[in-house]
C-alpha cells in the first residue's frame, strides 16, 4: 500500500528548518579576497575622515581676515611663502598677508582658515618674489573639509553581517583592514540520485537523461555564497546509495540530495534516512512545486531531500536549503525579499496547495509586472533560466488573471528579509 503522507503548510515546513539552523562560523581573508563575503564585526573608523583640515580645491591657503574688505576695487595682496601638493605636511606658519599655494588633499597651514581657488585670483610677481590679488572677501572656513567633518573615529560604519561590495571594500581600505574577519562559507556537498542519469559530457541513451539537477544546485548555492562539493550521481540501490550519502555526511555541514524522495518503487530516501537514523522533519508540503521536499536532520547536520523534478528542486532549494545558508553567513535578512507586482498573465487553474511559479518581472510605468518564465510544471527545466523571481499563488478554488495584485518573491536580490512571511 501506497504510503500516505500528511502535507504540512509552507510556513510550518519553513519553521521546522529554521528550528535547526545553526550559529556559522568566522575567517580572517585578506581584503584582496574579501568581495562577496560578509563581515563578521562591525566595522568601526580607526581615525577620523578627514584626519587633517584639507583643502578640496587647488589654490591658496590664506587667513579669512587678511581679505576684510576685499572688492572689485579693492584687491588684497598676498605674498606666497610656500607650496604644497598632497602628502605633504606644511611647514610654514602664515602671517598677516601670506598664503601657500595648495593643492586638492593638502594639509591646511597653520594660520590660514580657507583656500581661495586659482579662478578667482590673480599671481604677479613683485621684489621677485611670487603674489597674488583676490578682489573679494573670504569667510572662515571657505573651501576647507574640516578634520572629522565626514566621520568621527570610533564611529560604526557598517553592521557585521554585511555583504562586502565596492563601496564597502573602499571603506575597509580607509581604515586599514587589510586582513578582514568574515563569515566562513558553510560546505554543501551535492549528491543525484536516479539510475536515468547521466553525467553532463555523455552521449544521450534510450531512456536516460542528462543529470541537470547536480549543476543547477552548485549554481544556486554558489549564488547563495556557499561552497559546495559535488559527490556524484547514484543508480537506485540501497546499500551503495545509503553508504555514499553516510560518507558524503562525514565531509559537509549539509547535505543535498535530489530525486528518490517521493512514494516510487525506487524512491530510497525515505528507507536512507531510516537507516541513518535520521529525524525526518517533513516529507509532504502543501505547495507546488517541491510538494515532496524532505528534510531530515541527523545530529546538528540538515539533509535536504530536493525532489528530482527540476523545477521542484529548484524550488525547493530557494525556499528551504537558501535561508539556512543565508544564515550560517551572518546574513541578518535570510529570507527571500517579497514584493508586490501587478500578474502580467492569464493564470486560470486553482490548485489547492500554494504555488510558487517561476517568473520574471518588468517595470513599465512604474508598475512591476510580474510574468512567467515559461511552462509552469514540476518537471521542466525550460522556465528556469528566464526565473528572477517565484510567483506566490495562494491555493484555493480560484485562478488568476492579468491585472491581480500578486507577490513575487526575488531570487537575485541581495537584500531579504527577516522572516519569510
Ligand atoms: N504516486 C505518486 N507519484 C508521484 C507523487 C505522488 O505524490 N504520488 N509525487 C510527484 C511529485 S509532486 C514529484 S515532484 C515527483 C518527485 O519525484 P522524486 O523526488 O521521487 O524524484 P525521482 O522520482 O527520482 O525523479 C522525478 C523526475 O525527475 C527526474 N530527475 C531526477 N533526478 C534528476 C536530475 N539530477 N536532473 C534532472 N532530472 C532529474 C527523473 O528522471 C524523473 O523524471 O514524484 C511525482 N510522483
Ligand atoms: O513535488 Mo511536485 O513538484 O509538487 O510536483
Ligand atoms: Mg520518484
Amino acid at each position: 500500500m501506497v504510503e500516505r503522507r500528511r502535507p504540512i503548510p509552507v510556513q510550518e515546513a519553513i519553521d521546522h528548518v529554521w528550528d535547526h539552523r545553526l550559529p556559522g562560523e568566522t575567517e580572517v581573508v585578506s581584503i584582496n579576497k574579501s568581495d562577496h563575503r560578509r563581515l563578521a564585526d562591525d566595522i568601526i573608523a580607526t581615525n577620523p575622515v578627514p584626519s587633517f583640515d584639507k583643502s578640496p580645491y587647488d589654490g591658496f591657503a590664506l587667513s579669512s581676515a587678511d581679505t576684510d574688505r576685499g572688492g572689485r576695487n579693492n584687491p588684497v595682496e598676498f605674498e606666497i611663502v610656500e607650496h604644497i601638493g598632497a602628502g605633504r605636511v606644511p611647514s610654514v606658519k602664515l602671517k598677516k598677508g601670506q598664503a601657500t599655494r595648495i593643492m586638492t588633499g593638502a594639509m591646511i597651514p597653520a594660520g590660514a582658515d580657507c583656500v581661495a581657488m586659482f579662478e578667482i585670483c590673480q599671481e604677479f610677481e613683485k621684489d621677485g618674489k611670487p603674489y597674488i590679488s583676490i578682489k573679494r572677501e573670504m569667510s572662515s572656513g571657505q573651501n576647507v573639509i574640516p578634520k572629522g567633518s565626514e566621520i568621527k573615529e570610533g564611529e560604526k560604519l557598517i553592521n557585521r553581517g554585511t555583504l562586502i561590495n565596492p563601496g564597502v571594500k573602499a571603506l575597509l581600505a580607509t581604515f586599514g583592514y587589510s586582513k578582514v574577519k568574515v563569515t566562513k562559507k558553510p560546505l554543501v556537498g551535492i549528491i543525484a540520485t536516479g539510475t536515468e542519469l547521466l553525467e553532463v559530457e555523455e552521449e544521450l541513451q534510450p531512456g536516460k537523461i542528462r543529470n541537470s539537477n547536480a549543476y543547477m544546485i552548485e549554481s544556486q548555492i554558489i549564488r547563495a555564497g556557499a561552497e559546495y562539493k559535488y559527490f556524484g550521481k547514484l543508480a537506485d540501490e540501497l546499500e551503495p546509495s545509503f553508504q555514499a550519502v553516510e560518507d558524503a555526511l562525514n565531509e559537509v555541514d549539509i547535505l543535498i540530495t535530489t530525486g528518490g524522495v517521493s512514494v516510487g518503487d525506487y524512491d530510497l530516501m525515505p528507507d536512507i534516512y531510516d537507516k541513518l537514523g535520521a529525524e525526518v522533519l517533513f516529507n509532504k508540503i502543501a505547495m507546488r512545486p517541491g510538494s515532496v521536499t524532505t528534510v531530515a536532520a541527523r545530529g546538528n547536520q540538515l539533509l535536504f531531500g530536493l525532489s528530482g523534478n527540476p523545477s521542484a528542486c529548484y524550488v525547493g532549494f530557494e525556499l528551504f536549503v537558501r535561508p539556512i545558508l543565508n544564515h550560517l553567513l551572518g546574513n541578518k535578512k535570510p529570507f527571500l525579499k517579497r514584493v508586490n507586482a501587478v500578474l502580467g498573465d492569464d493564470f486560470p487553474k486553482p490548485n489547492p496547495f500554494t504555488r510558487f511559479v517561476r517568473s520574471y518581472l518588468t517595470f513599465e510605468n512604474s508598475i512591476i509586472y510580474a510574468k512567467l518564465a515559461g511552462i509552469d510544471k514540476s518537471n521542466v527545466v525550460s522556465s528556469l533560466a528566464h526565473s528572477t523571481s517565484l510567483l506566490v499563488l495562494p491555493g484555493g478554488t480560484r485562478g488568476f488573471k492579468p491585472g491581480d495584485e500578486v507577490e513575487v518573491l526575488l531570487l537575485d536580490n541581495e537584500q531579504g528579509q527577516e522572516q519569510f512571511y
